[in-house]
């Protein structure tokens, strides 16, 4: 049987249970791929760091390019833009089948990464990308690729859901949560990535490129991210029959792509309102599958090691069978733009939920619907409770909107802040799936 040579990059959280994997099940790999794989080293940045007992010492080198240079087969595991950018794009420029799980380096410079891999006969594997275990990349570009895709919307970030689902169950800190994901192995090496809403971002942009078939970057995704979110936040949505999800948001309109991720109130009987902790579930729709979802452990180094494998073993298939990965156009992905242009989210139609404290007194009520009105923005339910000021007889108001544009909701809530009877906007959300 033949033997292919591996360089794994990078030995943290995913790195280390993929080299358990290729160590530990060799003989299923090779049955399964059709070819040995031999893990010829572990690129880290410091070989005396203390490593599963699995790896042994001699695999390590911080000779990154060198390992590189030798292999047939390379799993960037590092991370963020540099070096792992340069690292994958020296192995594709050599031919070499590539299996990554950064979307922080494709969503900036997945384009080039995919002409690359065409140009030189490599391949480019990303499923671990995005949703982590979830097979939701090769669904959208081969199961799908008969179909027009018009609208993807999911729980993309396991940490934030952690967060946000450990504060809506327990009434846990919010830094208290954030340090359970980051030992859990789910948060990114730089936690703000996950926390305001980068992670999510890169994710909805590759999720675009393949829905869509254009190149999507980070920056043409609206993104917000949840260091905003209070516990009151939490408790007034569980009032109201909501949970507040991390939401990334991409849709199909007449001409673009509106690209969107922020905390979003959800009811808790839609499906998305059942994803717990680290769990990720993605809904596509299509104009002829219709509505599907994709669920699963999105974070995580054992079930993102998974989707590195089958990255990985898919590609060694196609070696063995003699399908150069040239000859691979289908698989690789094509990035060619429709002329669909990214759209600012001015352009969405949403709903808000408001929370405000006003003056209770005559009157104020009918203010602030008349500026509702003015906008053209329709209420859906208003309800009005005691505020705790006693002695400014303040009222607590939380207002939940039919669905509007972007632009008159933002008028809305800015021409809100303006009267003299609202003494505080406490929160504006965004509501789906109501
Ligand atoms: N942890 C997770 O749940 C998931 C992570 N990913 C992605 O997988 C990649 C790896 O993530 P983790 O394993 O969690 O990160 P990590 O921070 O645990 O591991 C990164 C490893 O790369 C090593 N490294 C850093 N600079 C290096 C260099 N110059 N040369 C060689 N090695 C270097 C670090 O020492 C560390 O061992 C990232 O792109 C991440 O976004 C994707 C899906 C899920
Ligand atoms: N930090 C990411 C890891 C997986 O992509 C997350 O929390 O989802
Ligand atoms: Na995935």
């Amino acid at each position: 049987m033949n033997t292919l040579k591996v360089a794994l990059l990078g030995a943290g959280n995913v790195g280390s249970e993929v080299a358990r994997i290729l160590i530990e099940d060799s003989e299923v790999l090779a049955a399964r791929a059709g070819s040995k794989l031999e893990l010829i080293g572990i690129a880290v940045r410091d070989t005396a760091t203390k490593r599963g007992q699995h790896i042994a010492p001699e695999l390590l080198t911080t000779e990154a390019e060198a390992l590189v240079d030798q292999a047939d087969l390379v799993i960037e595991l590092i991370g963020g833009i540099e070096p792992a950018g340069s690292l994958v794009a020296r192995a594709l420029k050599r031919g070499s089948v590539v299996v990554t799980g950064n979307k922080a380096l494709l969503a900036e410079r997945g384009a080039e990464l995919f002409q690359l891999a065409r140009e030189n006969g490599g391949h480019l594997g990303f499923e671990a990308a995005v949703a982590g275990a979830i097979p939701i990349l090769r669904p959208i570009n081969e199961s799908l690729s008969g179909d027009r895709i018009t609208k993807v919307m999911g729980i993309v970030n396991g940490t934030t859901n952690f967060i946000l689902d450990a504060m809506d169950t327990t009434g846990a800190d919010f830094a208290d949560v954030l340090k359970q994901a980051q030992d859990l192995g789910y948060a990114e090496a730089d936690p703000t990535a996950d926390i305001e809403g980068f992670d999510a971002a890169a994710k909805a942009a590759i999720l675009s490129m393949l829905s869509f078939h254009a190149d999507f970057r980070l920056g043409d995704v609206y993104r917000e991210g949840i260091t905003s979110i209070t516990a009151d936040d939490v408790d007034a949505a569980k009032e109201a029959g909501f949970v507040i999800k991390l939401l990334a948001i991409a849709e199909r309109l007449e001409d673009g792509v509106a690209m969107r991720v922020h905390p979003t109130l959800i009811p808790r009987v839609h499906p998305l309102g059942a994803v717990h902790g680290a769990f990720n579930a993605v809904f596509v729709e299509a104009d002829n599958a219709g509505e599907l979802m994709f669920y699963g452990q999105g974070a995580g180094g054992r079930p993102t090691a998974s989707a590195v494998m089958g990255d990985l073993v898919s590609a060694v298939r196609r070696l063995t069978r003699g399908v150069g990965a040239a000859k691979d156009a289908d698989e690789v992905v094509e990035v060619r733009s429709l002329d669909l242009k990214p759209l600012g989210i001015e352009h969405v139609m949403t709903s808000y939920c408001i929370g405000l404290t006003v003056t209770d007194r005559p009157g104020v009520l009918s203010r602030i619907a008349a500026i509702f009105a003015e906008n053209g923005v329709s209420i859906e339910q208003m309800r009005q409770s005691r505020g705790n000021d006693e002695e400014n007889q303040a009222s607590v108001l939380r207002i939940i909107t039919h669905r509007g544009s972007e632009q008159a909701l933002a008028q809305t809530v800015a021409s809100i802040r303006e009267l003299d009877v609202v003494s505080r906007v406490n929160s504006v959300l965004r509501v789906e799936g109501n």
